[in-house]
């Protein structure tokens, strides 16, 4: 059978766990796949998820994207170093004032999210180049078209992976190989937890009154309830991802979440920038009542239709 050989990064949690199950369970085999993390002393909840692909259609290998090293040894183990399909989903998120962060907090986050993409493909597109066959995935972020509040940094680093990707792409066509770059708005996994935690501990004493005004009593109070009425599950990232990688033709840019488009839509509107920054001045400041209230209608929107869909399946079993 002529699989194809699929690499994913970050495999303990979140997207790239649900992403390496749903692609080792493709209804017709078509995968093989190579589930890595960083420390495979987390492996147990991605065994479980994986059920009885392990060992057949799913293999889990270590591999740190801030290592060369690390990266050419899980690539040198793979059979004939093929990697038909590179999903680069490895990533984390950090929140706040630029004050009250230190250089290196920062560099850790570039050398992760950006560096991290960069490594990998130093050592995994010549031979695609070669083979003309190659198929590159990367898990951007709604951020990586559009910066939010107290997420300058993170939204840097995603805003550089798709200058990379934008700029990779032309030469790629020339060697017959896909990019595609798939930009999920909030998703209720690890990473939501990890940076909302983070950002309770930030010491803002290195913050103005007002700067620190709004990222304690805006931005996190606000947190967890736009993740709660925006957030997609990490298997709904999944699913859009697997239906991208078995495309003949797939897109460059691929948006997983249609109740965040209208916010991105703002960017392209307006070649001055300014309307999705004075939308979203004047949704924090000016209009958070109505803010909140939509946030509240779409809530009940959600929860209605998951009601009606609950329904109709109890209906039909
Ligand atoms: N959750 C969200 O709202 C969104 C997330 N994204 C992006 O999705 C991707 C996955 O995040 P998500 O699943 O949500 O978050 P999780 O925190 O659940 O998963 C992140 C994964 O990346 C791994 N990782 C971190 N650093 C490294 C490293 N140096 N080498 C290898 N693996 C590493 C983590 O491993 P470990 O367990 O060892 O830390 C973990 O497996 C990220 O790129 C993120 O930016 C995009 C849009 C929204
Ligand atoms: C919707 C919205 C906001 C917050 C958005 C958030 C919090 C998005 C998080 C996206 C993530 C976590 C992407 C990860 O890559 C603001 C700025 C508060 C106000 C304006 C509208």
């Amino acid at each position: 059978m002529n699989q194809k050989v699929v690499l994913i990064t970050g495999c303990s949690s979140g997207i790239g766990l649900a992403l390496a199950a749903r692609i080792a369970k493709d209804e017709k085999k078509r995968f093989m796949v190579y589930a890595t993390m960083r420390n495979l002393g987390k492996a147990e909840l991605l065994v479980e998820a994986a059920d009885r692909t392990l060992g057949r259609t799913l293999e889990i290998r270590q591999l740190d994207v801030c290592s060369e090293e690390s990266i050419k040894a899980c690539v040198d183990s793979l059979p004939e170093r093929r990697v038909d399909i590179l999903i680069s989903n490895a990533g984390m998120g950090l929140i706040g004032p630029i004050e009250c962060q230190s250089i290196d907090e920062m560099k850790t986050v570039m050398d992760t999210n950006f560096f991290g993409l960069v490594r990998l493909l130093k050592e995994i597109l010549p031979d695609m180049k070669k083979r003309k066959k190659g198929h590159i995935v990367v898990i951007s972020s709604v951020m990586g078209i559009q910066g939010i509040l107290f997420n300058d940094v993170y939204a840097a680093s995603k805003f550089a992976v798709e200058g990379f990707c934008e700029s990779l792409a032309v030469q790629a066509l020339r060697f017959s190989l896909n990019i595609s770059l798939i930009e999920p708005g909030p998703v209720i996994t690890e990473f939501e937890r990890k940076v909302y935690e983070e950002g309770l501990k930030t010491d803002l004493s290195k913050a103005d009154k007002v700067t620190a005004d709004m990222f304690t009593n805006i931005y996190l109070k606000n947190y967890n309830q736009i993740f709660e009425t925006l957030g997609q599950t990490a298997e709904d990232v999944a699913e859009h991802t697997h239906r991208i990688i078995t495309m003949d033709n797939p897109p460059f840019r691929h948006q997983t979440n249609t109740l965040y488009t209208p916010m991105t839509t703002l960017k392209y509107a307006d070649p001055n920038g300014d309307l999705p920054i004075e939308t979203f001045y004047k949704m924090v400041f000016e209009h958070d009542k109505v803010f909140n209230a939509s946030l509240n209608f779409l809530k009940l929107l959600r929860w209605r239709s998951r009601k009606s869909f609950t329904l109709e399946k109890d209906k039909s079993t």
